[in-house]
């Protein structure tokens, strides 16, 4: 599905890591000397902090289910149409959502707001997207279909859980308790919403523990990445033209688990994603710097 203006997403839940796969992403451009249009998933939540507050009250009054892993918490309308617009002309709108001080102090807002929207910059090689809903499909909206690679960045939940509520109380302020009441909320639109993209994803990454996850909410620190694997798989190995033999012999004690599936250390999983995603990051902008503009 190879076009002009190409599409890269990292699909992931919330403490999946996706943030944290976007620092290895922007480090491919920077060498090869892409210019990026990178946006931010969590820009597109429907409601500021303050008034998803105020609607998740309504929500809850009403008996209606709310969050920001669903379509009434996001405007998807939006994303599938910058995908779109991107596709078609390189252009399109960003905004990013603050979480924190941190975050917020430079653009001189509140944490928890919207900054406006405003043009992406122009001329880009690609627009990388690294959030919550990069493959997602409802029955209005097909964000997937836009894009020419999507990836799905996905611990085993437990682990995915032990990340959020880390991540969530050491950096953005928030208490065990109501991290857990979050990840309760979310649980119905997590199944409907988020866990189907990992069918519809190129390639997933999903990283599994080798020490004992088994009650994530008591869980003091992250298993380390000596303590995990990556199981790296492919959904077409023939469409993204993967060498497996090549990836076997350059990562230490990776091993096929499957035809289409490989295992690598969790100390190789940086690696193994350049190895991995940078020749098809370099040949989707190739065909799109050579593509005739319709
Ligand atoms: N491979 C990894 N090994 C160890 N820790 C990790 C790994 N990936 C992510 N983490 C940790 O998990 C936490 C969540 O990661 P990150 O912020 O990247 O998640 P996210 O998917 O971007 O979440 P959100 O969408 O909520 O912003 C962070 O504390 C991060 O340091
Ligand atoms: O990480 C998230 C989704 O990916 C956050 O939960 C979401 O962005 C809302 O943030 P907050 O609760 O801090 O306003």
């Amino acid at each position: 599905m190879s076009k002009q203006h190409p599409i890269v997403a990292i699909t992931g839940s919330s403490g999946a890591g996706t943030s944290t796969v976007r620092g290895a992403m922007e480090h491919i451009f920077r060498r090869d000397g892409f210019n990026a249009a990178v946006i931010e998933g969590d820009s597109f939540h429907r409601y500021d902090r303050f008034e998803m507050r105020r609607q998740l009250e309504l929500a809850r009054e009403e008996g209606r289910n709310l969050s920001h892993f669903g379509p009434d918490g996001n405007v998807f309308e939006e994303l599938e149409a910058l995908f779109r617009e991107y596709g078609e002309h390189g252009t399109g709108k960003r905004r990013y959502y603050l979480h924190n001080a941190e975050e917020a102090s430079p653009f001189k807002q509140e944490p928890g707001t919207f900054t406006p929207w405003e043009a992406l910059p122009g001329d880009t090689d690609l627009l990388f997207y690294e959030g919550l809903h990069g493959g997602v499909v409802t029955g209005d909206v097909n964000v997937a279909q836009h894009v020419d690679l999507l990836v799905g960045v996905v611990p085993i939940v437990n682990l995915e859980w032990i990340q959020k509520i880390h991540r969530d109380t050491s950096v953005r302020g928030y208490s065990p308790e109501a991290v857990t009441d979050t990840i309760l909320r979310r649980l119905p639109d997590y199944v409907h919403y988020i866990t189907p993209q990992f069918s519809r994803t190129d390639i997933n990454f999903q990283r599994v523990p080798t020490v004992d996850t088994s009650n994530p909410f008591i869980a003091r620190d992250i298993p380390t990445l000596d303590e995990s694997f990556v199981v790296i798989r492919f959904r077409e190995p023939r469409k993204t033209q993967v060498d497996f033999s090549y990836l076997l012999n350059m990562i230490d004690d990776s091993f096929m688990s499957r035809r289409n599936t490989i295992v690598v250390p969790g100390g190789k999983m940086g690696l193994a994603m350049e190895l991995i995603t940078q020749p098809l990051i370099e040949r989707l902008v190739q065909n799109g710097a050579n593509r005739v503009p319709a």
